[in-house]
């Protein structure tokens, strides 16, 4: 399968400052590839350079198959959702959507575009007085126009409430299934976990974790932790156990056999208040990846 962008070797410089150090990633034709990171990691820089927006010190980047930054070609195939599209805040929703519009080579429906995203009720209102999450809105509606078969979304629900967070995945989910291919940024990790088909963890430049979420979580080590009065020693574990008090942690790469052993040893034995078990999440990764470099 050829992928829609292909990014080798990548290093990106604002003089002195090595922003993007060596970076490669593929995103495959219909599948969502969410670029994480910490702050200052490099993703904008990233997104701005696979978009044809800036030029790499160093590298290589190809979205279908071109050069972005040399062959325009491509911007009508592309859907870009900006944090700030740049229209003037006077005009009305409607009349913003319908500028975009005109502006994008490809016919599209601005009505069906902007009642997909909520936006119909409002599109009579000046575009300066949307609440922030309906503006975010707006971005996605214009970035929509013009039916992108690759669409960069860059923080796409910064400041939306949790309800028009939610219709916003739905809609992602609905392009994905429709076979739009997607390139995400975003500091939600739910939003990752909920949409991505792969993703990379930036951190100073680098990607430090990539790969299948399932792969990527499975790869990290599962948690079990529970409170026990007394300190009764533990089953032979695969994992390895901590106790602070009364409360035990346990660490494992084996999480149901761990847990076997370990309930099967309590049973009738120790009363494991508070059991809990669950795999890693994103949020545990994300923070591992930060304490290894600092360490
Ligand atoms: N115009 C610029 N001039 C100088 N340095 C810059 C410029 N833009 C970004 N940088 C630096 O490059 C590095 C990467 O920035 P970038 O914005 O790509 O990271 P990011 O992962 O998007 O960060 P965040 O999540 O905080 O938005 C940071 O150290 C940043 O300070």
């Amino acid at each position: 399968m050829t992928p829609v962008i292909e990014a080798r070797g990548l290093r990106c410089r604002y003089g002195d400052v090595e922003a993007v150090r060596g970076v490669d990633f593929d995103v495959l034709p219909g599948e969502l590839f969410a670029l994480l990171g910490t702050n200052g990691a490099g993703k904008t820089t990233v997104l701005e350079t696979v978009e044809g927006h800036r030029a790499p010190a160093q590298g290589q980047v190809r979205v279908f198959g071109v050069d972005p930054l040399r062959d325009r070609s491509i911007r009508s195939r592309t859907g870009i959702m900006l944090q700030d599209s740049g229209f003037a805040g006077d005009l009305t929703v409607a009349e913003t959507a319908e500028l975009a519009r005109r502006m994008r080579t490809a016919e599209s429906d601005v009505d069906a575009t902007l009642d997909a995203l909520g936006l119909d009720p409002r599109r009579d209102v000046r575009v300066k007085q949307l609440s922030g999450g309906e503006r975010r809105r707006l971005d996605l509606a214009l970035a929509l126009l013009g039916e992108p078969e690759l669409l960069f979304l860059d923080e796409p629900t910064v400041g939306m409430d949790p309800e028009s967070r939610r219709t916003t995945w739905e809609l992602v989910r609905g392009l994905l299934s429709a076979g739009t291919t997607v390139l995400l940024t975003t500091h939600y990790l739910e939003e990752a976990e909920r949409l991505a088909h792969r993703l990379a963890i930036m951190h100073e430049g680098r990607i430090a974790v990539a790969g299948r979420l399932v792969d990527v979580l499975a790869d990290h080590h599962a948690c079990i932790t529970f409170t026990a009065a007394e300190d009764l020693g533990l089953p032979p574990l695969i994992g390895t156990a901590t106790r602070r008090d009364s409360r035990v942690d346990i660490r494992t790469p084996h999480l149901q056999q761990d847990l076997h052993a370990l309930l099967t040893w309590a049973d009738g034995r120790v009363d494991l208040a508070g059991l809990r078990a669950q795999p890693a999440s994103l949020e545990e990764i994300f923070q591992s990846v930060r304490e290894e470099t600092q360490a």
